[in-house]
């Protein structure tokens, strides 16, 4: 088996799309409308899907926000500077919600963001 991608559902695609590619960096892989079901979806990531994981972004038209719950977790990014991602991640306006530091219990040196909809993205620290 391998991994091939989490969904992620949205409430406004472009903002989304907007977030991943120029404030996290990544790439907009494919998009593709599916009228009959009303819906669209939008894949993002650093590697095209045949070599890694990427986030699948989905927006049922005319939702434009989802009750998020406290179960799920975070996406993580590896980097090779949490301190200094976090500065150029708000340098780009997005939200920091976690500065960079050794984990609690722990000591991987960690960081939280939230995207658009409020989904965690953790950076971990791999020099
Ligand atoms: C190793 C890295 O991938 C982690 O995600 S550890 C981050 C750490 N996780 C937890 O504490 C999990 C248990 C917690 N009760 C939960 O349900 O989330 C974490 O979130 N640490 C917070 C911090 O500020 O260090
Ligand atoms: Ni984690």
């Amino acid at each position: 088996m391998k991994l091939l991608h989490t969904m992620l559902r949205v409430g406004d695609l472009d903002r989304s799309i907007k977030f991943y590619t120029e404030v996290l960096g990544m790439r907009l892989l494919r998009r593709h409308d599916y009228p009959e079901g009303k819906f669209t979806l939008a894949f993002v990531g650093y590697q095209d899907e045949s070599e890694g994981a990427v986030i699948e972004l989905t927006w049922n038209w005319g939702v434009d926000s989802y009750e998020m719950g406290n179960a799920f977790g975070h996406i993580a990014l590896a980097v090779p500077d949490a301190y200094r991602a976090c500065d150029e991640i708000r340098a780009r306006g997005g939200k920091v919600v976690r500065e960079a530091g050794p984990m609690k219990h722990g000591t991987t040196v960690i960081a939280f963001v939230e995207d658009p909809d409020g989904y965690k993205i953790e950076l971990i620290q791999h020099a």
